[in-house]
């Protein structure tokens, strides 16, 4: 197969996360025949950089040229700490997600049995954790009408949905829930106590919930929610939110996982579909070699599984588990004996392209270690 992709490196340690996930896509093509192309878009604060604008209209164009988008992060500290910026890296996503129409983000949520001990949650908590987060990503606050006082003393932001915002991604969600390898559990996430845009969730999310008969429909409140991932996280099959809400959930559930840096995500609308790990541009490790790539190399298998190529995934996602078995792992994951950012690509791909000696003691890699965590 041929397939041409946008590649979005972005901020901070967007471009060494992405450069990883290329390096498998490249592995996947040598072992299964494939042909992989990829043109290059800036968005975020290297945008701003280079053209003053942090979403340029050559990379929306490229986008939707192509099959599929991979993204890395944006973001940069001297927008974050400049409350007064008027252009900022984060507006390029923003606009990137309106443009394409990405109105859904999923985010699956899983477990690995050689990394509970980062979690603080007991391990019979964890095993069998397998949740997935429909989170909405073109509405609610982020996109709602913004006003600042002259004078500097009063800020607002507002909430909107549309009845047919919320139906769209609950339709994708109820979908999801009723595939055979879910347990048919459909939890909406809201704040229907206090919001008018949470009882419109929740009207909408009863009005359609009929036409799914088999999926099970449980409410919750954000607050709730947001104790019950870490109380009991089991319990959840598929998760449906808001965009704020969904956010914030869904890097608090990554704590079960092990780190931000493991989970991936696909951005899903009506066109061209965006691959994105959740964390962002990790500003503090930039250039160093030390971010996890795993989410980014994770969002590239969702990414293989949308364009049709299963099997590929998951020997992408084997690859990944040979490594966190086997503690080839990034400082996150082991601030004590950890391996660069390139050199667990390098493993992945390997792996991916058969290339791992059967001794591992053969491989060539280098292992750091360090005494300060
Ligand atoms: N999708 C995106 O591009 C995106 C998402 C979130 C934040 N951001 C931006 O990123 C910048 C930094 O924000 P932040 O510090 O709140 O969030 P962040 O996700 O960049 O980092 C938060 C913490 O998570 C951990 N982490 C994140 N990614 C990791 C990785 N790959 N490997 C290992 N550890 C990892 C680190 O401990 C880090 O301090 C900001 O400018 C923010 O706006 C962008
Ligand atoms: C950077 C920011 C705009 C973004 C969001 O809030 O959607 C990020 O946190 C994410 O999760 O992708
Ligand atoms: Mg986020």
């Amino acid at each position: 197969m041929q397939k041409h992709i946008a590649v979005i490196l972005g901020d901070g340690i967007g471009p060494e996360v992405t450069q990883q996930s290329l390096k498998v896509l490249d592995a996947v093509a040598e072992k299964f025949g494939h042909e992989f192309s990829y043109e290059y878009g800036l968005m975020g604060a290297d945008a701003i950089d280079k053209t003053g604008n942090p979403l340029p209209d050559e990379t929306l164009e490229i986008c939707r040229r192509s099959d599929a988008i991979l993204f890395g992060a944006i973001g940069h500290p001297k927008y974050d700490n400049d409350p007064t910026a008027k252009v900022r890296p984060e507006q390029g996503l923003l606009r990137i997600r309106k443009e394409l129409q990405l109105y859904a983000n999923i985010r699956p949520i899983n477990t690995y049995a050689s990394l509970h001990h980062l979690c603080p949650l007991k391990p019979q908590n964890l095993e069998g954790v397998d949740f997935i987060i429909f989170r909405e990503l073109t509405g609610g606050i982020y996109f709602g009408n913004k006003q600042k006082a002259e004078d500097g003393s009063s800020a607002s932001d507002s909430c909107t949905y549309t009845r047919e915002e919320i139906e769209r991604i609950a339709h994708l969600a109820f979908h999801f829930a009723q595939k055979p390898e879910r347990r048919k559990k459909l939890t909406l996430v809201d704040k229907a106590n206090v919001l008018e845009t949470s009882r419109l969730w929740r009207k909408v999310v009863q009005d359609i919930a009929p036409q799914y008969p088999d999926v099970t429909v449980d409410y919750m409140f954000v607050d709730n929610a947001a104790m019950q991932i870490i109380l009991n996280p089991k319990q959840f099959d598929v998760v449906l939110t808001e965009n704020m809400f969904g956010d914030i959930i869904s890097d608090e559930a990554s704590v079960l996982s092990g780190s931000l840096g493991l989970l991936p995500s696909a951005s899903v609308g009506t066109g061209t579909v965006l691959f994105e790990p959740i964390h962002g541009s990790y500003p503090q490790a930039a250039g160093k070699d030390i971010a996890n790539p795993i989410g980014s190399i994770l969002s590239t298998a969702l990414m293989l599984e949308y364009l049709g190529m299963n099997e590929e995934a998951k020997l992408v996602r084997k690859a990944v588990e040979w490594t966190l078995s086997s503690k080839f792992v990034t400082k996150d994951i082991d601030p004590l004996n950890y391996y660069f950012t390139s050199t667990i690509g390098d493993l992945i791909s390997d792996f991916v392209a058969d290339r791992i000696p059967t001794d591992i003691n053969q491989l060539n890699i280098e292992l750091r270690k360090s005494t300060l965590i």
